[in-house]
């Protein structure tokens, strides 16, 4: 609203016989009619993305955008309409309630018709609200005489033949380094819960299931992310360094895209390329939150991007989580609460059309990310459980991936949950459980056969040629991984030789190679 200008006041609707009647609203009057507008708003976008089997983003996801202003409030009421829509479909209907301007407006109606016959219903402003509290008593006739087909005694068994028992799971969330340390944020946490770290992925905190982080501080202000373990996995299996260029082909909400600004300590540049125009918004909101300035956002396809222009000639790598069919994530997503779960058209069972062509974009994303010259790590990750996603998109671009001088890699050697053994080399991809571990992600990590993995704290390959001349040689030597450094290393010796500091008769006898260790042939 523009500064100045005066709130018009929300009025409740003239009665028929009455004349308009115009009324200031209480706090609490006011707050009920915008949480129940919010709902009906998320709920539209759920429903309507559940229809084109397309969401926009989670219930979760949608409800806590910095836009919706009761989060709480609003994510129980869109959940609880959820859960009784077929109820309320049946009731609206039988009492032939859902009509001409109504029908425009049937979300709202939706969550005011549960208000009505299954919630508090408090407040009950807005012309919507005195519409349907008119025509209280034929909601409720038409209930009950659901009750009495459906053969149940009371609303709430009517329900619970809809209901889908829920999962309880321990709660993640990563700390954002930019922000916050670790032990800050634990000690910050730990005087509401019981936290402990996690002994695998950096940065990542464990809390007990159903602690409610929302409206946390550290949460609001962007020093903590509510980000699953398995999410978390991938940027950090990317392993980004300081300094790096690294683009986040497929970035919005931005989850990963932050992450990996924390991971290269907001040194280094990102870029982050989203296709969908309402998506980089969320995108840049998320950037905002997390307070990371180094990432450059591009609204754009990701598969028009030539790997050939100058602006991608410096990017050392690509973190790739393209559209998936959102399986892993059905229940964390409360899928089990849309009305296509309930028809068998959920994600987990989704229609053999729609997997092939996600999977064929999938693929075609990952033979693009492969093709930039100066990349040597490509990540490709989903939340998707189905092998036609993940094992057969990785096989099927292993050739080409080999051409480009890339092999698989093994990202966290000690999780114990592998590929599906579907062909020689998916011991190296990763996957984590929808049951076992919260959620059905799919990580596989590419490398080319040059990448120099350098130990943490290890100076980097600008910092190689300083490294010689401070005769460090045999140190930087012993902490490459020898399979896969003989192109840098000779790079680095030649270096070392032009620079006339140092003159190393031969290669294999600079570095203490024997030829076998040699995969590639040198003749200086
Ligand atoms: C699975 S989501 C990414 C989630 C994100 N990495 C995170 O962790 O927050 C996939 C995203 O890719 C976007 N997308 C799909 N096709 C694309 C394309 N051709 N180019 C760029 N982005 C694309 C979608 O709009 C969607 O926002």
């Amino acid at each position: 609203m523009a500064r100045g200008k005066k709130a018009k006041p929300i009025t409740a609707a003239p009665r028929a016989a009455d004349k308009p009647e115009t009324k200031r609203l209480s706090n609490a009057e006011r707050s009920a009619y915008f949480s129940r507008r919010e709902a009906a708003k998320v709920l539209r976008t759920v429903l309507e993305g559940d229809a084109r089997r397309r969401a926009v983003g989670s219930i979760k996801s949608l409800i806590y955008r910095p836009s919706i202003r009761n989060k709480k409030g609003t994510f129980a009421l869109v959940c609880q309409t959820l859960k009784h829509l077929p109820i309320i479909k049946d009731v609206l209907e039988a009492a032939g309630l859902l009509k001409g301007k109504w029908k425009r407006q049937e979300e709202l109606i939706y969550i005011i018709t549960y208000d009505i016959l299954f919630g508090k219903a408090v407040s009950l402003v807005g012309d919507a609200e005195v519409f349907l509290m008119h025509r209280k008593d034929a909601l409720q006739a038409a209930l009950a005489k659901l009750l009495v087909k459906k053969k149940v005694k009371t609303a709430q068994d009517l329900v619970q033949l809809y209901q889908i028992p829920e999962v309880s799971k321990p709660r993640h969330v990563r700390v954002n380094t930019l922000k916050i340390d670790v032990d800050s944020a634990l000690l910050e946490l730990g005087r509401g819960y019981m936290v402990q770290k996690d002994n695998l992925v950096p940065d990542l905190l464990i809390l007990p299931p159903g602690a409610d982080l929302h409206n946390h501080p550290l949460v609001t202000n962007g020093s903590v992310f509510m980000q699953g373990k398995a999410s978390s996995m991938v940027a950090a299996a990317l392993d980004p360094k300081p300094g790096w260029e690294v683009l986040d082909a497929c970035a919005a909400p931005g989850n990963k895209t932050v992450h990996l600004a924390a991971l290269m300590r907001g040194k280094g540049k990102i870029i982050a390329c989203e296709l969908n125009k309402e998506r980089v918004n969320r995108l840049k909101e998320t950037i905002s939150l997390s307070g990371a300035t180094n990432i450059k956002v591009l609204h754009g396809d990701f598969l028009k991007f030539n790997p050939k222009d100058p602006s991608f000639s410096k990017v050392n790598a690509i973190l790739l989580d393209p559209s998936c069919s959102g399986s892993g994530t059905a229940s964390s997503r409360l899928d089990h609460l849309l009305p296509s779960y309930a028809t068998g058209h959920a994600a987990d069972v989704m229609d053999t059309e729609r997997l092939n062509k996600l999977a064929a974009f999938q693929r075609k994303a990952l033979t693009h990310a492969l093709s930039f010259a100066a990349v040597e790590r490509v990540v490709y990750s989903t939340c998707s459980i189905h092998q036609i996603e993940n094992e057969d998109v990785i096989s099927s671009v292993l050739p080409l991936a080999a051409s480009y001088g890339f092999q698989l890699s093994t990202p966290f050697p000690r999780w114990q949950r592998r590929g599906l053994p579907v062909f020689e080399g998916s011991q190296h991809l990763l996957r984590t459980d929808p049951v076992e571990d919260g959620e059905g992600f799919f990580i596989a990590l590419f490398t080319k056969n040059n990448t120099v993995n350098y130990p943490e704290k290890q100076a980097t390959c600008k910092n190689t040629p300083r490294a010689l001349r401070t005769n460090r040689l045999q140190n930087v030597k012993k902490k490459f991984v020898i399979s896969c450094t003989r192109t840098k290393l000779f790079h680095t010796w030649l270096h070392a030789k032009q620079s006339r500091r140092r003159r190393p008769k031969t290669f294999l006898e600079a570095y203490d190679l024997n030829e076998s260790q040699s995969t590639e042939c040198f003749t200086i």
